[in-house]
């Protein structure tokens, strides 16, 4: 079957690189006698009204340009279809993109989308919608809350974040059941569900995480003095929290948080969520997106 591409390309992702991407890939496939098209998003979830009109037109190939908040708004209408997501990775941490092996460099990622194979991967669920890399409930919430509202969308950005959240951050209370069995109650850190093995930065949580598993990575971290955060930010960076004896690792299919809280703020594949509902979800659904990789 011939390809039909459509590019939905996010221009303040990352360096904002959107317009240039888009004109690298009308010169790349201008002479390619593929039939494709682009489409810039205007506001944040523009992207998910782009990709519904897109699979109106009956593409092969949904391209989403930007980082893993685009990947996420472009990918949940995709779930259960037969059209395949491609990423185009000019976002800031790339989580996603870093575990499928795409290359960051803008030529190599186009080039990537004309020679590519075609996969599937599981798809995280939470409450009503999907997520493809990982969500958390805990500091990482906070932090990701902070960056949201900063204007520095980089890898300083995310530093300063961390570090008001870091002062800042009270452990949330969570009664957890992990596959329909009472599990914990206690105060955490840490709570985080992934997917992928990448968080963005080359920073991973879940560095055993695999995106064909059938299974999410859990980690939860009870709360911890100063001291311990430190020992825990050591961990993070060494990539073995499981290590810490206030951790705990499990692979699971499915866990149900809840909380006495009215609101939760929760970090939905590196963007801020807040849930108004005392009960939260998530659960895996192996092999739910086709998605193209270099060859
Ligand atoms: N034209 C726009 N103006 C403002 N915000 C937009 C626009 N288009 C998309 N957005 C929003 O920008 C946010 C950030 O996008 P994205 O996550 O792709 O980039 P990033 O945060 O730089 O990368 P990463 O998530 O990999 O760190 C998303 O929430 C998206 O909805």
């Amino acid at each position: 079957m011939k390809n039909k591409i459509i590019f939905i390309i996010n221009p303040i992702a990352g360096k904002s690189q959107g317009k240039l991407v888009e004109s690298k890939i009308q010169q790349v496939f201008a002479d390619k006698n593929i039939d494709f098209s682009t489409v810039l998003t205007e506001n944040a979830g523009h992207a998910i009204t782009l990709a519904k009109q897109a699979i109106l037109l009956n593409p092969t190939i949904i391209v989403a340009c930007g980082g893993d908040g685009t990947i996420n708004e472009v990918a949940q209408t995709l779930v259960g279809t037969d059209i395949a997501l491609g990423i185009i990775p000019i976002g800031s941490g790339n989580g996603l993109a870093a575990n499928l092996k795409i290359p960051k460099n803008i030529d190599l990622a186009i080039a990537g989308i004309l020679n590519h194979s075609k996969t599937k991967i599981d798809v995280g669920k939470i409450n009503e919608n999907y997520f493809f890399s990982n969500m958390g409930l805990g500091i990482d919430a906070a932090v990701i809350d902070n960056y949201s509202q900063t204007k520095k969308r980089n890898f300083l950005g995310y530093v300063t974040a961390s570090t008001k959240a870091m002062l800042q951050f009270k452990p949330k209370k969570f009664k957890i059941e992990i596959d329909q069995n009472d599990a914990f109650d206690d105060a955490y850190y840490f709570v985080f569900c992934s997917n992928s093995n990448e968080a963005g930065y080359g920073i991973s949580f879940s560095p055993n995480a695999k995106l064909n598993d059938g299974k999410l990575d859990f980690l939860v971290v009870k709360k911890l003095n100063v001291l311990q955060q430190l020992q825990f930010s050591a961990c993070v960076l060494g990539k073995c929290i499981e290590k810490m004896n206030r951790a705990k690792v499990i692979q699971i299919n499915n866990v149900k948080f809840k909380t006495d809280e009215p609101k939760t703020v929760a970090q939905v594949d590196g963007e801020a969520v807040i849930f108004e509902k005392n009960s939260i979800e998530v659960s895996i659904v192996p092999n739910a997106l086709n998605i193209i990789v270099p060859n």
